[in-house]
């Protein structure tokens, strides 16, 4: 599986376009195997390029290609083509249900897939076992809520949770900023396990120099002002 993005244009309602403009005709080929680094200043919309990515915002024009498949503002996504794509959004506070349990939290896409009215943790005790340990969570978090976690436990907990039904397609926006550097590198060694799986992999972080050691290809998003946005390519750093 791949992802691709064909010229993606973006304006948040009321700030474009014109000069407003977020995003002008971005292009973006991740391929399957791989880690896609992208950096880009603060605000320059990598966080929007992602929930475009995902499928979960709609571009004002462009499409998003999941293996092949073309997806245009507009077009209704089959679940199966969503639970293809694995998130982890940039803030874990607002992006966890906060009354569930971390382990309900991370059961839930199996729950949904199994179309269980709720998430029943102890129906999937050993894949959440399994989960726990990949993302370096202790077992006793797991019964914790996320006001009783750290941001750095929690963020490892979405990263679970986007991991659950081994997604084809893997995005995570800052998946590593609220962690220490050991924390850190192990967690891109499980992004970069689950690349050599397979799945395509894209990773937004200002933390350049760590995402390097693991991304296959580093890509940049420019800050514009009313200019085209490109995407540079640049070689993995030896
Ligand atoms: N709902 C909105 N309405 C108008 N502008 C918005 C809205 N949401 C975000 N923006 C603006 O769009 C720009 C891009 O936001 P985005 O969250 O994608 O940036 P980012 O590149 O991820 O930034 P950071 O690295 O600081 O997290 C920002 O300038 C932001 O202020």
């Amino acid at each position: 599986m791949s992802l691709e993005l064909r010229d993606i244009d973006f304006s948040h309602p009321g700030t474009g376009p014109g000069p407003g403009k977020l995003l002008d005709g971005v292009h973006l080929v991740v391929r399957a195997g791989e880690i896609t680094g992208l950096g880009a200043p603060s605000g320059a919309g990598k966080s929007t390029l992602l929930r475009i990515a995902a499928l979960m915002k709609p571009a004002d024009s462009g499409s998003v290609l999941i293996s092949g498949q073309a997806f245009f503002p507009g077009s209704s996504v089959p679940v199966a083509a969503r639970q293809s794509v694995g998130v982890v959004l940039q803030s874990p506070r607002t992006s966890a249900d906060p009354r569930l349990r971390l382990d309900s939290l991370i059961s839930a896409p199996l729950a949904f897939r199994d179309r269980a009215v709720r998430p029943r943790p102890q129906r999937y005790a050993q894949r959440l076992a399994e989960l726990a340990e990949l993302v370096h969570l202790e077992p006793a978090l797991l019964r914790r809520y996320p006001h009783q976690v750290s941001d750095g436990q929690l963020q490892r907990a979405m990263l679970a949770r986007a991991l659950a039904l081994e997604p084809a397609v893997l995005l995570c926006d800052e998946p590593t900023a609220q962690l220490d550097p050991g924390t850190t590198a192990s967690i891109l060694g499980v992004l970069a396990g689950h690349a050599a799986a397979g799945a395509a992999v894209l990773v937004a972080s200002h933390d350049y120099t760590a995402l390097a050691s693991v991304a296959h290809t580093m890509v940049e998003l420019a800050q514009i002002n009313g200019a085209p946005k490109d995407q540079t390519g640049r070689s993995r750093a030896s």
